[in-house]
């Protein structure tokens, strides 16, 4: 089951200029930026209530983001779920015709383990499932 709104991702070109647009129009500074290499991004983490807000910025040709912001503006890229038992609910979700883009769950930013689920088979949406690191099958 997934359990939680945990972040929007969204795409950005420019990064310090993205964080400094959302650190005025949030009211807050970011908790946090981090580099995924093995994703080609940097990100920027804003806690906005209960939910977060991702920017993330391609760091590689290769990159999803920077793919993905060769065809399409800056916008919300994905939306991200939490999940209690990532692997379970990749299963689970194989299982009902769901496209999971990993074979196994791999490490994310902001202490998760992540994977995505097709656009395709999501009516239009590319969603990632997360599960915190520190969760007890993990400790
Ligand atoms: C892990 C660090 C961090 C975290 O939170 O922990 C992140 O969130 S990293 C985020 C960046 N990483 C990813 O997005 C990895 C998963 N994404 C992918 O594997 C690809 O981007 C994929 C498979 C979704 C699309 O790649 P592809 O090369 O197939 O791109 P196309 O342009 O050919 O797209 C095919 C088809 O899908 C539509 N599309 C692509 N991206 C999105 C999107 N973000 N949201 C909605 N739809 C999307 C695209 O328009 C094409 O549709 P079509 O009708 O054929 O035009
Ligand atoms: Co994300």
């Amino acid at each position: 089951m997934l359990t939680n709104l945990e972040h929007l991702g969204l795409a950005v070109h420019d990064l310090d200029a993205a964080t400094a647009l959302y650190t005025t129009l949030l009211g807050q500074a970011p908790y946090k930026k981090e580099h995924v290499a093995s994703e080609g991004v940097d990100t920027v983490f804003f806690q906005v209530g209960g939910a977060k807000l991702e920017l993330l910025a391609g760091t590689t040709p290769d990159s999803a983001i920077t793919k993905y912001l060769s065809k399409k503006p800056e916008g919300i890229h994905h939306v991200a779920f939490e999940v209690d038992d990532i692997r379970a609910e990749m299963t689970r979700l194989r299982a009902a015709g769901f496209v999971v883009l990993n074979e196994e769950p791999k490490r994310g930013a902001d202490n998760k383990l992540v994977c995505f689920i097709h656009p395709k088979s999501a009516a239009g949406v590319l969603v990632e499932l997360c599960q915190s690191i520190s969760a007890p099958d993990h400790e």
